[in-house]
C-alpha cells in the first residue's frame, strides 16, 4: 500500500451535494482540499487510508453545497438598507435612491457599504458574488482582500455621477480598472451598462465591441417593469432587448438581470443568442415589478441563475433564502408543483451562477479540479429535524442562519459562525455611523 498523500485539508461532513453529479447526495463522506483545490469526494474510512491532511474538520450534523453564487446586487446599498420601502421601482429610484446617492455617494462610502455587504454574504453561504455600483475599484479591493470571488462591473450611465462624468469617463476609468485586475484569481472586471432607458446607443454599442475584444462579462439590468418595455416601444419603436440584439449587445457574455416582462420573441432572443438571466425574486416582489417565468427559461434550455439585489430593495443579502423564494414562486408562476424543485433550486444558486458568471470550469459543484468554494450548513435544531431529505430542507426550511462554515479556495472565510477576513464589530459599528449622518437629511 502506497505511503498516505499530504494534503491541506480535509473535511467530513454527514452530508455532501455537489450539484455534479445532479440530484445526488453522499453520506457520511469527505472533501479533500490541496492548493485551494478539490481533490477527492470519498468515503471517510478511504479519506483516513490514503491522505494526511494538515488540518482535519468533522461537521457531524452538517450538509455540504459549493460555495453559492449572488448573480446580480449592489453590495454598497447595504448601507440604504429600509431608507425607502414599499414603493415601486421608478419612484424608488428616482424619487428616494438616487436622490441619496448623489448625496451621499463616495469612496468610504461604497468601501464600508461593500464590507457590510460581504459580511452578512459569506455569514450566510455566499463565496462569489456579482456587482454593479460606483467607485468599483473599491468594490474589487475590498472583495480581492475579504478573499470572497466577485465580478465587479464599472457602472456606465449617459449621465454623470459621483464616479464619473459620463461614458468616456467611464469607460476610461473602468478600462484601467479591468488592466489592474487582469491577473486577479479572484476578481473579474465586467461592464455594468445600468440599464436600456439610462443609456444611448451609442455607449451601449461601444460596450458589445470591448466585451468581445476583452472576453469581458456585460451585467445589464433588463425587461424589470412593464413600464420600461412600453417607454422603450414609444421611444425606439422596439422591445429594450431587441434594441440590445440589434445594437449587438446580446451573446453569452451578457447577463440580463430580472426579466419580468417577456414575450415569444424575448424568449428566442434570449435563448439563440445564448445570454444569460438573472432571476432576482425578492427584489421582484418587493417593488411589484413582476415575475420571472424561471421554468420557461429553464425549458427553453436557458441558464437561469439567482441573486438577491441590493438590500435597498430586498432587503437582505441571504442567498438561501432567495432560493426558498425562487423555488415558491416558480410553482406558483408555472401553475405546477414540480417547478423548480429543491436539487434545481441549489443548481440555480450555485453552478447556473457560475455558468452565467462564465466561471463553471471553477466552481459551481464540488468536483474534483474545481476551486474549494465550499460552504457548510447545519442542520441539527430543531427546525431542522427530521432530516429526510437535506436538500429539501435546505431550501424549503430558513437556513440562512445555520451556514457554519465558509472557504473559498480552501481559505476559510467562515469557521464555527466566526468571520475570519472581516471584522464584525467593526462593520456593525460603521453602519451605525453611517446610518446617522444619512438619517440626519433624511
Ligand atoms: C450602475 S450602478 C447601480 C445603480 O442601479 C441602481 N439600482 C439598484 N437596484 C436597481 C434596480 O432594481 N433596477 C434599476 N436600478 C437599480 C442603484 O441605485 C444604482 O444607482
Ligand atoms: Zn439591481
Amino acid at each position: 500500500m502506497s505511503a498516505p498523500q499530504t494534503v491541506s485539508l480535509i473535511i467530513k461532513a454527514r452530508w455532501i451535494a455537489p450539484v455534479v453529479p445532479e440530484n445526488r447526495v453522499f453520506e457520511h463522506c469527505a472533501l479533500v482540499v490541496d492548493k485551494g483545490v478539490i481533490q477527492a469526494l470519498v468515503p471517510q474510512e478511504e479519506a483516513d487510508k490514503r491522505y494526511d491532511a494538515q488540518q482535519e474538520i468533522f461537521l457531524g450534523n452538517h450538509l455540504l453545497i459549493p460555495g453559492l453564487v449572488n448573480a446580480h446586487g449592489h453590495a454598497a446599498m447595504s448601507l440604504l438598507r429600509g431608507y425607502a420601502d414599499d414603493l415601486p421601482l421608478k419612484q424608488w429610484l428616482e424619487g428616494h435612491i438616487w436622490p441619496a446617492e448623489d448625496q451621499w455617494l463616495s469612496e468610504d462610502m461604497v468601501r464600508d457599504g461593500t464590507e457590510l455587504a460581504m459580511a452578512e454574504m459569506i455569514r450566510s453561504g455566499t463565496t462569489c458574488f456579482n456587482d454593479m455600483y460606483f467607485f468599483p475599484e473599491q468594490v474589487a479591493q475590498a472583495a480581492q482582500q475579504a478573499h470572497m470571488r466577485a465580478q465587479v462591473n464599472f457602472p456606465v450611465f449617459d449621465a454623470p455621477s459621483a464616479w464619473g462624468q459620463g461614458p468616456e469617463d467611464y469607460f476610461r476609468k473602468g478600462l484601467a480598472l479591468h488592466d489592474d485586475f487582469r491577473a486577479s484569481e479572484l476578481v473579474r472586471i465586467g461592464f455594468g451598462p445600468h440599464a436600456p432607458y439610462t443609456l444611448s446607443d451609442e455607449p451601449l454599442t461601444r460596450i458589445a465591441t470591448l466585451a468581445q475584444e476583452l472576453d469581458a462579462p456585460i451585467h445589464i439590468h433588463l425587461h424589470e417593469t412593464a413600464q420600461e418595455v412600453s417607454e422603450s416601444i414609444e421611444q425606439h419603436g422596439k422591445r429594450p432587448i431587441q434594441r440590445l440584439a440589434e445594437l449587438g449587445l446580446l451573446s453569452p457574455l451578457t447577463q440580463c438581470v430580472h426579466m419580468t416582462q417577456v414575450d415569444e420573441g424575448d424568449i428566442e432572443l434570449i435563448r439563440d443568442s445564448g445570454a444569460q438571466v438573472v432571476h432576482c425574486p425578492e427584489s421582484n416582489l418587493k417593488l411589484a415589478s413582476g415575475f420571472c417565468p424561471t421554468q420557461r427559461f429553464l425549458d427553453e434550455g436557458i441558464n437561469v441563475a439567482l441573486g438577491t439585489d441590493g438590500a435597498a430593495s430586498n432587503n437582505d443579502l441571504d442567498l438561501l433564502s432567495e432560493m426558498k423564494t425562487a423555488a415558491l414562486l416558480a410553482k406558483a408562476v408555472a401553475g405546477r408543483a414540480d417547478a423548480l424543485d429543491a436539487h434545481s433550486a441549489l443548481r440555480m444558486a450555485t453552478l447556473n451562477g457560475a455558468r452565467a458568471l462564465g466561471l463553471d470550469e471553477h466552481i459551481g459543484s464540488l468536483e474534483v479540479g474545481k476551486s474549494a468554494d465550499i460552504t457548510a450548513i447545519e442542520l441539527s435544531d430543531l427546525p431542522s429535524q427530521p432530516v429526510y431529505h437535506p436538500v429539501s430542507q435546505l431550501v424549503y426550511t430558513n437556513c440562512g442562519h445555520k451556514v457554519s462554515h465558509v472557504w473559498v479556495a480552501g481559505k476559510a472565510l467562515l469557521l464555527s459562525r466566526q468571520l475570519q477576513t472581516l471584522n464584525e464589530r467593526e462593520l456593525i459599528g460603521k453602519a451605525r455611523w453611517w446610518a446617522k449622518q444619512i438619517k440626519g437629511q433624511h
